[in-house]
């Protein structure tokens, strides 16, 4: 049984006119221990997913209309206020891209870490100071004694997102949602810490929902790949399988905008031409087609499911797209009928 599962989870927000739907129809697992990541263009509805997860959605901005969120066996859309915030923290944690945002700044960083680890795990106060230490410690903050004493404002950006972790972390959870959380760091930095989550989720044995818009972030993260586009998935692989044969055009899309050093000389990147349609006008058929330079006429007026378009015994890879054809059925379609309808511009 997987540690996650989340099942056809929809999500709406109010607007001007009625609601608009951010996550529609979502579903994808993560098994213990394990790495997922749910990739996508800003907007796509990626935090509005891992906040509906943690049922953070909350009337009357938003609520969550449709769906499951099972974990370990309960689903979590059903809990109480009281037995979801037992789940926060010591079964799921969430890192967000702002530390600042998360951490409270008037209170010391030794503070905000034994007051979770004593409200969570009923730690004295002996006990929390000791565990907030090694904490430090293993997020490889130097000197953590003497980092108790220093409020968020007076670390830099990178030390507070250790503190981050070590937070999420305090509490022994098996899963972690980790949205966006080198966005706001320097190049260097970023990789630092995404080694650092990485390494110390593999140690612990926690799984890590790793949500990003950055592809190339995901090659080193994670083991299993949920693309999303205008608040559905559009692809699912394994991460190996997704790099090595993507399928939607918008992945090939994603891909192209992913700095690569094996890119001939003189290679441009190459951004994906136009903009995510608005959650209040939804295309009919493929969400992708207004954008998609091998749409044809099927793709704009029909929505594709998401089905498997290729797979060996263990594992398989999914796509809502047209220009596929199920696994079962061989899956390509023919270069020929595949571009049937190619813009001149592409040729
Ligand atoms: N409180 C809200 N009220 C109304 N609409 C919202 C609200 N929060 C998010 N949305 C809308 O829901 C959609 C999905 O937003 P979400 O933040 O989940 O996207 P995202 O993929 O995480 O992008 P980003 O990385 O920029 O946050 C967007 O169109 C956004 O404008």
């Amino acid at each position: 049984m997987a540690l996650l599962e989340v099942r056809e989870l929809r999500t709406e927000f109010r607007a001007a006119r009625g609601s608009v739907t951010a996550v529609d129809g979502v579903s994808f697992t993560v098994d213990a221990g394990e790495m997922v990541a749910l990739v996508g263009e800003s907007g796509c509805g990626k935090s509005a997913t891992a906040q509906s997860i943690m049922g953070l959605i909350v009337p009357p901005a938003g609520q969550v209309t449709g769906g499951q969120v099972i974990f370990e066996g309960q689903d979590l859309l059903r809990l109480r206020p009281r037995e979801l915030r037992a789940v926060r923290g010591k079964g799921i944690s969430m890192i967000f891209q702002d530390p600042m945002t998360s951490l409270n700044p008037v209170l010391t960083v030794g503070r905000q870490l034994t007051e979770s680890l004593r409200l969570h795990l009923g730690l004295n106060r002996r006990a929390a100071r000791a565990r907030a230490i090694e904490l430090l410690e293993m997020v490889r903050i130097p000197a953590p004694e003497s980092r108790l004493g220093s409020y968020p404002h007076q670390l830099s950006g990178g030390m507070r997102q250790r503190v981050m972790i070590a937070m999420a972390l305090s509490c022994n959870p098996r899963l972690i949602l980790a949205d966006e959380i080198t966005t706001a760091l320097d190049v260097t930095i970023q990789a630092q810490i995404l080694e650092l989550l990485r390494d110390l989720a593999l140690e612990t044995r926690t799984a890590v929902l790793f949500i990003t818009h950055d592809l190339g972030v995901v090659a080193g993260m994670a083991e299993r790949v949920n693309v999303m586009y205008a608040g559905q998935i559009v692809e699912r692989a394994e991460t190996v399988d997704l790099f090595h044969r993507p399928q939607m055009p918008y992945t090939w899309g994603l891909l192209g905008s992913v700095p690569r050093l094996d890119l001939v000389r003189g290679g441009k990147l190459r951004p994906i031409a136009g903009r995510p349609p608005e959650l209040s006008e939804m295309p009919a058929g493929c969400r992708f087609a207004p954008r998609c330079v091998h749409a044809r006429e099927t793709c704009q007026d029909d929505a594709p499911q998401l089905t498997v378009t290729w797979e060996t015994p263990d594992r398989g890879q999914l796509t809502r797209c047209w220009g596929m054809r199920p696994a079962t059925e061989g899956g390509w379609l023919s270069t020929k009928d595949r571009f049937a309808n190619q813009s001149t511009e592409e040729s």
